[in-house]
């Protein structure tokens, strides 16, 4: 990892499920200042428990974290709650979206201010989303249930950008959506970072668009980190072609099962 500021370090947690199933078998990975960190992986590589286990959602879901720390800028959070933890700028755009049905747009954005009282500032909040997701404004007064899937994304990110945060962990925005609003999704992402200077960590599946969008990235399977690196590394890799990106051939039943990846983990041994 590069040496700009890390704000948040995970440091070899284990989470387990339901008192018994083990998910994630020592996770470290760490969010550099304004950085974009991708965390890639399949179906049931553990991105999502990740997540939340940062975001202190753990429990709601029967699980917990048993082992290692997590860290923010230096401070401990693993027991502060989910509201701390977005009043110290932290907040969390689960998978599928989650807004309101019933509520219009500009209802479910306001519903992410709930954390300041001030009305001027909670307008210019506004403002400011309607800035990066012009799509919004336009849709401010449809109810969420009638909007598009991409028009939904944006709302739930949006909904985060009103608390103010310096670090949002959002979970796989590409989900569903059409590559175009995929892209588009991505672009007011990056231009979150560029403009607002926000941290993100995103869990995604979608590899080649995620590492086009990131500045660096982690690869998870079964619950651990197998590969990482800087984006632009992670796309040119060869093992990552191979098993992510599907070019070049062979069974592929695992990362693992990648020829340079078991030579290089022969070496490591
Ligand atoms: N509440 C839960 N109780 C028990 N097991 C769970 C729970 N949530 C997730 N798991 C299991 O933990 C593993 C990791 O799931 P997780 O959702 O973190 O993966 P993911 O990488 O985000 O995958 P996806 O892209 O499908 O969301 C899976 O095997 C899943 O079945």
């Amino acid at each position: 990892m590069e040496s700009r500021n890390i704000v948040l370090s995970v440091n070899g947690i284990e989470v387990i499920y339901n008192h018994v199933i083990l998910v994630l078998k020592g996770v470290s990975l760490q969010l550099p200042e304004k950085g974009i960190v991708a965390l890639l992986g399949g179906n049931g590589a553990g991105k999502t428990t990740t997540l939340r286990a940062i975001s202190n959602l753990l429990k709601g879901e029967r699980g917990e974290v048993t082992k290692g720390s997590i860290e923010l800028r230096g401070e401990q959070i693993q027991n502060l709650s989910p509201a701390d933890l977005v009043k110290r700028g932290v907040v969390q755009v689960m998978e599928g979206r989650h807004c309101f049905a019933h509520l219009t747009i500009e209802e479910n954005l306001l519903t992410g201010s709930y954390t300041r009282t001030d009305k001027g500032e909670i307008a210019a909040n506004l403002e400011k989303v309607y800035n990066y997701f012009p799509r919004l404004k336009t849709r401010r007064t449809s109810q969420a249930a009638y909007t598009s899937g991409g028009e939904q994304q944006m709302c739930a990110i949006g909904r985060a950008i009103m608390s103010n945060p310096n670090i949002v962990l959002l979970d796989e925005p590409s989900m569903g959506l059409a590559p175009q609003i995929v892209e588009e999704v991505f672009n007011i992402v990056k231009d979150l970072n560029a403009k607002e200077g926000t941290t993100f960590l995103l869990a995604e599946q979608n590899t080649n668009m995620a590492l086009k969008y990131a500045d660096y990235g982690y690869i998870m399977e079964s619950g651990r980190i197998v590969m990482d690196g800087a984006a632009q590394d992670l796309a040119s890799n060869e093992d990552v072609k191979e098993f992510y990106l599907g070019v070049g051939g062979g069974e592929r039943k695992s990362f693992k099962d990648v020829k340079s990846y078991k030579r290089r983990k022969r070496w490591l041994a």
